[in-house]
């Protein structure tokens, strides 16, 4: 394949041959009511949540479709309609199941997805992003289910289509086939974010022409490969690869078959097994593995950025910096979806609570008149900011999605220019901080949203609790949180270092979330800008707030590791000294600023291109603004400690102005999440059910369980009398 001059003009020629392609992320023309009402059905009329949707300034089919467009919602129908009629997928299916059947069950069902194929090739050639769809689409099913589909797809197949070349083509075929089963192992008994120290041994033997894989000690078993502990036939590992010269040439991903494809048992060599019960998500089976001289090809190494030659040479196109670089590509896919799938499990929790306290009634001005809770603004503060953080979040997962897939696009057409490089480098920075930010919203999100719904939320066939355990991990595989802020911060540090050695250098990034760096100087300069609490709600103000509190950071970040590193005998200590209070709060104001911004300015475009969309581009906006200032709010002392505000009024109109805001959208909450909510079969909640009925679904739902009004088989056991005190306790003092 020749090389293109950028992975822009690759893209542009790609829209060019479908010029039908959509880019669900540019907002859509909402003129077509007739289409919009055919592609979206009404809710049931009536019920407890019609006051609200009646109140709300827009409407939620159309606001459904100018985020969405009408490919993407037809195929989400197909989806959620598909698996509501197959009986595999049937909800019942999942009670009472032991962990061996768990794990059956979400084989039997990934297996029916290959068998469906949602996602062919001609309709993600036409528009990548229905990958980043199927996966949400799946994820609000079932996590583990949509776990165990894209580990086999993005992390097996995907890394070797990013990783390797035409020789590994096969792998990915028979993976599309179903004819192989794939897994990820990277992370090992002795080291998960330690990379480098990954201790698995990649030996290659000229004689043989293979490579010898082993796990030199315990602590390098691989654990935690999701799909390993019962199915995966094939992984791909990382190890560290020997040449027979005895130079280690640091890690490198192979191709390993595990299983017998016929049999399912474990290759000679191979001890592999089931790590049992987690916290949550169970139906993904992950698993441990160590290799005893288990022999592979030479050609399964995957060869994108270096190789080894018949007779053991290693080579490389790259440069070091390079081949890490290409390695960071492959590790942003992760982050980026996994900004995604916090923000999808938070939209689930939101749309169960918000329905719910639309519809539950406490308390109220008068003995024999209760209020919706959602009418007190203590529960609309609880959570109509997660709402507002929620959109937001998820246009920009969906943005960064799209940046990466140019990414793809430019490695296919081998593009090595300046822009691919840097792109590479601001994702990887961007999805370091975004994945810690999804999840941790999620995280905080879900526990407001089961909070919230007060007891009912507890009971787990509400699924608050699933939601919620689904969503813990995001915070830590694919690196852990707070270890990867730490990229992040180096990317900004960078940058700025450049720019203080060289005053002259522009800083100019392609998704353009640093450029306002090359200001900072008069950036500090500015002061708190809004006179009023209406002024606080112009999103400008919390912007501006924001891009100033991160050239202050920076500032402090790099003074602070210049002056620790004048004391401590290390960087390593310099830069661990730096993290708390610099380092990590400097990469989460950069993201939070971020997807504040791209989420505004889509806003502000789409004010000048979608005549037809005012109203809905009104009412987000508002959301944007709250996002900004609830976020904001929370960085106050730094505020006023580097002097950008001062006195009481600052803070006093941004808690008006963030009270005032959660009032005005109050009534349009619930029309918001039904926007983004799934069908009630997916979304598969008593409360959360969308004819609003919370009682009689509770009830309902209550009162079908096979052993509710059964006598407990133990049932004798309380009829045989005791003697209170009558058996001896363990020794006393
Ligand atoms: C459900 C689940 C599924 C997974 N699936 C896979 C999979 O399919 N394939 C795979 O390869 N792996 C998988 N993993 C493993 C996962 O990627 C690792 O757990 C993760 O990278 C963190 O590594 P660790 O567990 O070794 O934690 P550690 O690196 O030991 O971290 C433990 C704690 O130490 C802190 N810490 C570590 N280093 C620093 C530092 N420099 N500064 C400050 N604090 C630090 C961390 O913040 C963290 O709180 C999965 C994990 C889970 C829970």
């Amino acid at each position: 394949m020749t090389a293109s001059p950028t992975s822009q003009g690759i893209l542009d020629s790609i829209q060019n041959v479908t010029p039908d392609m959509e880019i669900a992320y540019t907002g859509f023309d909402t003129s077509d009511e007739e289409l919009i009402d055919q592609l979206v059905p009404d809710f049931q009329p009536g019920g407890p949540l019609a006051p609200y949707r009646q109140k709300a300034s827009f409407n939620w089919k159309k606001m459904m479709f100018f985020l969405d467009g009408k490919s993407v919602i037809k195929f989400k129908n197909t989806v959620f309609e598909t698996l509501e009629q197959d009986p595999l997928f049937d909800r019942s299916q999942e009670v009472d199941k032991s962990l061996e059947e768990l794990r059956e069950l979400s084989f039997l069902r990934v297996r029916r997805l290959f068998e469906y194929n949602f996602l062919s090739d001609e309709l993600l050639f036409k528009n990548p992003l229905f990958a980043w769809i199927m996966i949400g689409c799946i994820l609000m099913y079932d996590t583990a289910l949509s776990h165990k589909y894209q580990l086999n797809v993005n992390m097996f197949a995907g890394v070797i289509q990013a990783s390797g070349t035409a020789r590994h083509q096969s792998f990915v075929e028979k993976c599309k086939n179903f004819e192989i089963f794939g897994c990820f192992a990277l992370t090992e008994m002795g080291h998960g974010s330690n990379t480098r120290a990954i201790q698995t041994v990649a030996t290659y033997q000229p004689s043989t022409q293979e490579f010898i894989l082993n796990t030199p000690q315990l602590e390098a078993t691989k654990m935690w490969v999701g799909n390993l502990g019962k199915h995966a036939s094939h992984a791909v590992v990382y190890a560290q690869l020997h040449t027979p010269d005895g130079v280690n040439h640091g890690l490198h991903t192979f191709v390993v078959p595990i299983r017998d494809v016929h049999t399912m048992k474990a290759l000679p060599g191979v001890l592999v097994g089931d790590m049992g019960h987690k916290i949550s998500i169970n139906g993904l089976d992950n698993g441990f593995v160590s290799f005893n001289n288990v022999r592979i090809p030479r050609e399964n190494l995957l060869n994108k950025s270096a190789d080894v030659t018949v007779d053991g040479q290693y080579v490389s196109p790259y440069k070091k910096s390079k081949r890490f670089s290409i390695s960071l590509a492959v590790l942003s896919n992760g982050r980026v979806a996994i900004t995604g799938f916090g923000a999808t499990l938070l939209k689930m929790g939101l749309t169960i609570a918000i329905r719910y306290s639309a519809a539950r009634r406490q308390f109220g001005p008068k003995e024999d008149e209760e209020i919706p809770i959602l009418e007190y603004p203590l529960q609309q503060w609880r959570l109509l900011p997660y709402l507002a953080a929620n959109y937001c979040l998820e246009h920009f997962s969906k943005s960064l999605f799209s940046e990466l897939v140019k990414v793809h696009v430019g490695h296919m057409f081998g593009d090595q220019s300046d822009y691919m490089w840097g792109l590479i480098r601001e994702i990887h920075a961007l999805s370091s901080a975004s994945k810690p930010l999804g999840s941790w919203l999620a995280r905080d999100g879900l526990q407001e949203c089961r909070e919230a719904c007060g007891g009912n939320g507890y009971l787990a066939v509400n699924r608050l609790g699933e939601l919620r355990g689904s969503n813990d991990p995001n915070c830590t595989y694919e690196g852990d949180n707070n270890v990867l802020l730490r990229q992040t911060s180096n990317y900004l540090l960078s940058l700025f270092d450049e720019k203080l050695k060289n005053p002259a250098t522009i800083i100019s990034s392609p998704i353009k979330s640093v450029d306002f760096i090359n200001d900072y100087e008069q950036i500090l300069q500015t002061r708190f800008e809004a006179r009023s609490i209406e002024d606080c709600k112009n999103p400008l103000i919390s912007l501006h707030a924001y891009q100033w509190l991160v050239c202050k950071l920076l500032v402090e970040c790099n003074d602070k590791i210049r002056m620790e590193s004048e004391h401590q005998s290390c960087m390593f200590d310099a830069i661990n000294n730096s993290q708390v209070y610099h380092c990590r709060s400097l990469s989460l104001a950069y993201i939070e600023l971020t997807v504040m911004k791209v989420f505004y300015e889509f806003l502000m475009r789409q004010q000048q291109e979608s005549p037809n969309s005012q109203e809905l581009i009104h009412v987000l906006t508002k959301l944007v603004s709250l996002y900004g200032l609830w976020s904001i709010d929370k960085h106050m002392a730094a505020l006023y400690q580097g002097g950008y505000c001062s006195g009481e009024l600052p803070v006093k109109w941004i808690h008006c102005a963030i009270l005032e805001l959660c009032a005005e959208l109050k009534d349009e909450a619930v029309a918001l999440v039904d926007a983004v909510a799934p069908t009630d079969f997916i979304l598969n909640s008593p409360i959360g059910h969308s004819n609003g009925e919370i009682y009689k679904n509770l009830y309902s739902a209550m009162t079908q369980g096979k052993h509710v009004f059964e006598r407990p088989e133990w049932w004798k056991e309380f009829s045989s009398p005791i003697t209170v005190g009558s058996l001896p306790t363990k020794s006393k003092l």
